[in-house]
């Protein structure tokens, strides 16, 4: 079978051939260069209508050559998100070339696009996928026919966030590359680091590099410390995605993929936890008709077509949207990677708690006394140095201290008995039995939404209140794991924690919907209207710009 992919979302205009008896895949691409600035969207769209025509019949004229002349099967095409006026331009060449072969039609999910081809290049069965592109930043997950959004920017993509600071500095587009050289000769300085969860923000740390190259910072030492900023989040909250859904594979997507501090990151993390980590070759982590083809073949394939009637454009389609025709019945979940692994082992434990042996994202947990564990965050190799002291040293000083103060505006925490530090290591009280992931009810997301609200009213977020930082088994679920939280009074941090609960619940079960809605009505009985306001703001944003 052969597939004519035909790309063009905002700066590559693009067509490609696979041939799914050899996996080969050939690729024809055309890149729109602004004069000046950024990508203009009248511009891009006027690239596309010159250079599409060319880049599909030299993708043609590769299929006539082949020992098999002319036979394609299909013609799939990026049908968003991305700009409107290039992807118009597509979907109508699209069309018309279906129709002049005579093929049916497939609308592809571009973000979706750039996740399968690392799963088809690695084989692997079931990956988390770090999609770090342009426009976009977003983690996802399969579960139970559809990719999930585990986390994502809350502002711009990060390559759009870096385009951005080279545009300040004034060097073309696109920035990205030019920052990487310009890092090589770059010593660190301290920028703001800011992980929510899984999601993350760029706006903070980007208006503080332009500050920094204004004050007269050199440019290398700027483009060294965004880079080991920007990119350690995205490892972490990878990290994250890994432990709440167990996983043990990811995958890179995405333009910014192709720059070597971000896999060198993801490779060390991927090893010091033990996961498999596969990065396409370049020519498939930007924007590409070849990605397009390959996903275009395997919905064919699962009869996935689209009548041309209906084959409209979507700017802003989300992957989340995608109804996932081409998996076959999904592997049995591995279950989380943090289970304990050496329970029987360990011995001191009073009757009713289970000994622990932990690996969270961030720390190890383990039974040190009958009631007591000891957390230690652990130091990350893909940090640098600076960096990961001063992360592990002030989430460990933030979770003793808001421990203590959730307690006290009545929210179940464990008690603090020891904090050591140096050696971000605290000394805990051993709560619950188990995590609400495991033994999840309605009636406990409701009491963990209720308990979200007092912490608020007491001017303090959770920061990750995923449904693993939550223990249950006693009378009350108990929050842990306070090393993301901060003082505020912000609605909009607020809604943040509540909308951080939603995902986690969304992200791993089949049925969310009862439990993101007892999660909301377990917060409106104790907390402020404004927030659930807010929740249904920040699901409303389109973030891809
Ligand atoms: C919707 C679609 O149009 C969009 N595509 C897109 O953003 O193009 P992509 O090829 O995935 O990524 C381009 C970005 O990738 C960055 N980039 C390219 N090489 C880089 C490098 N070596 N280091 C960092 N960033 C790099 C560029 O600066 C630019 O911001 C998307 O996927 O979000
Ligand atoms: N006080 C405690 N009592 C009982 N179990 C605990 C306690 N603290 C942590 N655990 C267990 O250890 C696991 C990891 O702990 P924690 O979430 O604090 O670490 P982490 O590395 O920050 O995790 P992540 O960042 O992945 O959420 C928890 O999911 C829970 O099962
Ligand atoms: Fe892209």
């Amino acid at each position: 079978m052969r597939v004519l992919g035909i790309e063009g979302t905002a700066w590559c205009a693009s067509a490609a051939i696979h041939d799914t008896e050899t996996d080969e895949v050939f690729i024809e691409s055309n890149a729109y260069e602004p004069d000046s600035g950024g990508i203009h969207p009248r511009e891009a769209a006027e690239h596309m209508s010159e250079a599409l025509p060319e880049v599909i019949d030299t993708a043609l004229a590769h299929a006539e050559d082949d020992a098999d002349p002319g036979g394609i099967d299909a013609v799939a095409f990026s049908r968003g998100p991305g700009l409107g006026p290039c992807l118009r331009t597509v979907g109508t060449a699209a069309r018309a070339v279906a129709g002049s072969l005579s093929v049916p039609l497939v609308g592809v999910n571009h973000m979706v696009a750039h996740l399968e081809i690392g799963r088809h290049r690695s084989g692997f069965e079931d990956p988390i996928c770090l999609n770090a592109s342009g426009a976009n930043a977003h983690l996802l997950g399969y579960h139970d026919g559809r990719y999930r959004v585990l986390g994502e920017t809350m502002d711009t993509g990060v390559g759009n966030a870096i385009d951005k600071f080279t545009r300040h500095v004034g060097w073309s587009h696109p920035g990205g590359p030019k920052v990487e050289r310009a890092a090589a000769d770059g010593e660190y300085v301290d920028l703001p680091y800011v992980v929510k969860g899984m999601d993350f923000s760029f706006s903070g740390i980007m208006s503080a590099a332009k500050d920094r190259y204004d004050e007269g910072v050199p440019v290398e030492d700027v483009c060294f410390s965004l880079q080991e900023h920007v990119f350690a989040m995205l490892t972490e909250v990878s990290e994250r995605a890994l432990s709440l859904t167990g996983n043990d594979q990811l995958v890179l997507g995405g333009g910014v993929g192709q720059n070597d501090r971000l896999r060198e990151m993801l490779v060390t993390m991927c090893a010091q936890r033990g996961v498999d980590f596969y990065a396409p070759e370049p020519r498939f982590l930007r924007d590409n008709a070849g990605m397009i083809a390959v996903l275009g073949a395997r919905m064919l394939a699962a009869g996935d077509t689209v009548p041309i009637a209906e084959s409209a454009i979507d700017p802003n389609y989300r992957p989340d949207q995608v109804p996932v025709t081409w998996r076959g019945t999904p592997a049995p979940s591995p279950g989380p990677t943090d289970t304990p692994t050496n329970a029987e082992s360990n011995t001191g434990a009073t009757a009713g708690l289970t000994p622990i042996d932990r690996r969270g994202a961030e720390a190890t947990v383990e039974t040190v006394a009958d009631d007591r564990v000891r957390k230690r965050r652990v130091p990350k190799d893909y940090r640098h140095p600076a960096l990961d002291a001063t992360l592990r040293r002030t989430r460990t000083t933030l979770e003793a201290r808001l421990l203590h103060e959730a307690r006290r505006a009545g929210v179940p925490t464990p008690l603090v008995h020891d904090v050591d530090v140096p050696n971000a290591t605290l000394i805990l009280q051993h709560v619950g039995t188990t995590d609400l992931a495991d033994e999840i009810t309605p009636d406990r997301v409701r009491e963990v939404g209720a308990h979200l609200a007092r912490l608020h009213r007491a001017g303090i977020v959770h920061g990750d209140p995923t449904t693993r930082n939550v223990r249950v088994g006693g009378d009350s679920p108990l929050l842990i794991d306070f090393g993301l939280g901060y003082h505020t009074g912000h609605v909009e941090d607020h809604a943040m924690d509540i909308h951080i609960l939603a995902q986690s619940i969304q992200g791993t079960m089949t049925d969310p919907d009862p439990f993101v809605a007892a999660a909301e009505s377990g917060y409106a009985a104790v907390g402020d209207a404004d927030v659930l306001d807010r929740l249904r703001t920040i699901e409303g944003r389109g973030r891809y710009r």
